[in-house]
């Protein structure tokens, strides 16, 4: 753990080193990623669901340039480190780690966590990272949604709201 929450957002060389010295010292470590663009009450449910499922919680974020590959061209509406590290203040992410692909295969096939959570609004058998961590040993878990709650959502009313 870093002295100030900023120090948590590593890199996945690093997040792999401290997984390795964490699993070791007996800590079930839990895997998430996702866009978070404005955290929202959705979100901290199901980080707290995630956290409660091992003793770690890491996030994987996606890069300003994935975000727009997966949600168009204006999105992120929060660049990739601050998302990061609004992750990193609540009091369940222990550690983040920025990714650059379209899905988390190739950094899951790094980390090897315990544990990679998604929340409701997916199935396990659609999750094209379901194989790769089921490969090195881990488990997949979808947690519960909580209704009526999303970043577009949001952004839908701050734009009905301010439209001349
Ligand atoms: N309302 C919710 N309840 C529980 N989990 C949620 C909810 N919304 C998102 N999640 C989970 O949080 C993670 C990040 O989701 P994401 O940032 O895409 O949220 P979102 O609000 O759906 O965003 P957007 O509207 O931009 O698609 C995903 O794993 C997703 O399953
Ligand atoms: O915030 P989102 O849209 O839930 O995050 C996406 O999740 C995808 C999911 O893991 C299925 O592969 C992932 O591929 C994508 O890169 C986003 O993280």
């Amino acid at each position: 753990m870093g002295k100030n929450f900023k120090d948590n957002l590593l890199t996945a060389d690093e997040m792999r080193n401290e997984i390795v010295r964490l699993q070791k010292a007996g800590k079930k470590v839990v895997f998430t990623n996702g866009v978070f663009d404005i955290l929202h009450v959705g979100h901290l449910t199901y980080l707290e669901e995630a956290r409660n499922l091992g003793d770690i919680l890491i996030v994987g974020v996606n890069s300003d340039a994935s975000v727009k590959v997966n949600k168009g061209d204006k999105r992120p509406i929060n660049s990739e480190t601050n998302r990061a590290f609004v992750l990193l203040g609540t009091k369940f992410v222990d550690y983040t780690v920025i990714f650059n692909e379209k899905t988390p295969e190739k950094l899951l096939d790094i980390l090897k966590p315990d544990i990679h959570v998604k929340g409701g609004d997916y199935r396990k058998k659609d999750l094209p990272e379901t194989k790769v961590v089921e490969k090195n040993g881990g488990e997949v878990k979808i947690l519960s949604f909580v209704d009526n709650i999303s970043t577009t959502e949001i952004i839908n009313k701050i734009i009905e709201v301010y439209k001349k």
